[in-house]
């Protein structure tokens, strides 16, 4: 059976897909898995194609510190229990930076022109380039594809794309990029066919996962981001800042001495929902935490999502539609109806029932402003641009036979 792999680093998960591809070019689930709760509760669980069990198993938090080693524990456990040869490899690539506004096929000089950015994402491009290193050195025949999560925003106007300072900084590429464009592609394309009383209007989705953002969508196209030059703007996260004045850094690096990379660490690490409660990164725990602190960082995440939703509103001169997706999102209850609850000025009445429920539809009927969670499929969409890359290229009979040889 020809089948893709698709490899998603996130910041506190890794999240993996196998898909089966027949001979007119349909993708069939194989296997969904993901390893989360990194740095908190690790726990990697995987399905079959019916949704079957096929891995559940808990990991003490020391014994997946980080993301390399969930990568290594979820490779090592498809590698014993399936005897993978895949057709093609599709990564999730967090930041293409200036020269990518699609997916591409990787060879060397593409890995070396994506490092030059790890920078401006240090929590995912290392961790998104190093399998794509070390499958291209041991299999350079297997076709990897990288697909960006700045891609989607690419045709945004071009005053929302500029920070205020001088042009040329803009030029070389310091400007807002935006980012779970894979996510937000993924909604955008599913809306006409889950909501279609949404699916072309202007809608706000709100990915609020690990890492979070908003977008606003008209037409089917991203409008505007939360994020910009790197995935550190916007929401308050896990363990990132979000929208911070660039005074507060300033003072980090002048009145306390902190060097770049101390401060890179701190805003990337050490603040969001971390910094804020003093004690978990993850909105389960602050949830289920008795502690005053956690509590505030969880009003503190409420206030600015809706803070933000309004500036998104005003991006699209009008709201018709509010999706939420990505873990908390998807997940939790209790966020969806707080948030909800001060966007009430916009429209947005939630039917709490349907909530509770985790229904595709959560407003009541009479709501001006429709909600619905739609539960993304990055990976979906990954191995999806990896399959019509590859088959501009190749025909599937040339690339069965390249395998074979
Ligand atoms: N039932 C739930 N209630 C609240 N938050 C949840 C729930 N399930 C998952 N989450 C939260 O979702 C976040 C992870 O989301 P995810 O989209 O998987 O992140 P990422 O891809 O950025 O690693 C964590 O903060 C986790 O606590
Ligand atoms: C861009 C980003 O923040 O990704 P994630 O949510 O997977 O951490
Ligand atoms: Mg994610």
């Amino acid at each position: 059976m020809d089948t893709i792999l698709v490899v998603n680093g996130g910041s506190s998960s890794v999240k993996f897909q196998v898909f089966a591809v027949d001979d007119n070019g349909r993708l069939r689930r194989q296997i969904k898995g993901q390893m989360d709760g990194i740095g908190s509760r690790p726990r990697l669980r995987a399905t079959g194609a019916a949704g079957e069990a096929l891995a559940d198993r808990c990991y003490p938090i020391e014994a997946v510190p980080d993301v390399p080693t969930a990568l290594m524990l979820a490779s090592t456990w498809l590698r014993d229990e399936h005897q993978l040869r895949p057709l093609a490899v599709g990564h999730r690539v967090v930041h293409g930076g200036p020269d990518y506004d699609r997916p591409v096929l990787i060879d060397h000089g593409v890995i070396a022109r994506l490092e030059r950015l790890t920078a401006l994402a240090p929590l995912h491009q290392p961790h998104n380039l190093a399998p794509i290193r070390t499958l291209l050195a041991k299999f350079p025949a297997l076709p990897q594809v990288a697909c960006f999560d700045t891609a989607f925003h690419r045709d945004h106007d071009e005053v929302a794309d500029h920070y205020a300072i001088p042009r040329r900084l803009h030029e070389e590429g310091v400007r807002r990029y935006g980012f779970h464009g894979l996510s937000y592609e993924y909604i955008a394309k599913a809306l006409p066919d889950v909501a279609p009383e949404i699916g072309r209007a202007r809608v706000i989705v709100a990915h609020l996962g690990s890492g979070a953002s908003m977008c606003a969508i008209h037409g089917g196209r991203s409008v505007e981001s939360t994020m910009g030059f790197t995935a550190l703007d916007g929401l308050p996260m896990g363990t990132r800042t979000g929208q911070i004045d660039p005074g507060v850094i300033l003072y980090l690096m002048t009145a306390k001495g902190m060097s770049t990379a101390e401060v890179q660490d701190f805003l990337y690490r050490d603040c969001g929902l971390k910094g804020l409660s003093g004690v978990s990164n993850d909105m389960r725990e602050l949830q289920n935490s008795s502690d005053p602190h956690a509590a505030f960082a969880v009003d503190y995440f409420v206030y600015r999502v809706a803070l933000q939703a309004g500036m998104l509103a005003a991006a699209l001169q009008g709201l018709d539609g509010l999706v939420f997706t990505a873990g908390i999102g998807e997940n939790s209850v209790g966020i969806r109806a707080r948030i909800a609850e001060r966007l009430k000025w916009l429209g947005v009445s939630l039917d709490p029932v349907e909530n509770a429920r985790h229904s595709l539809r959560i407003s009541r009927g009479d709501s001006q402003i429709p909600v619905y969670i739609v539960p993304t499929d990055e990976e979906l969409m990954i191995a999806q641009h990896t399959l019509s890359l590859l088959w501009n290229r190749h025909s599937p009979a040339s690339l069965k036979r390249e395998r074979a040889s």
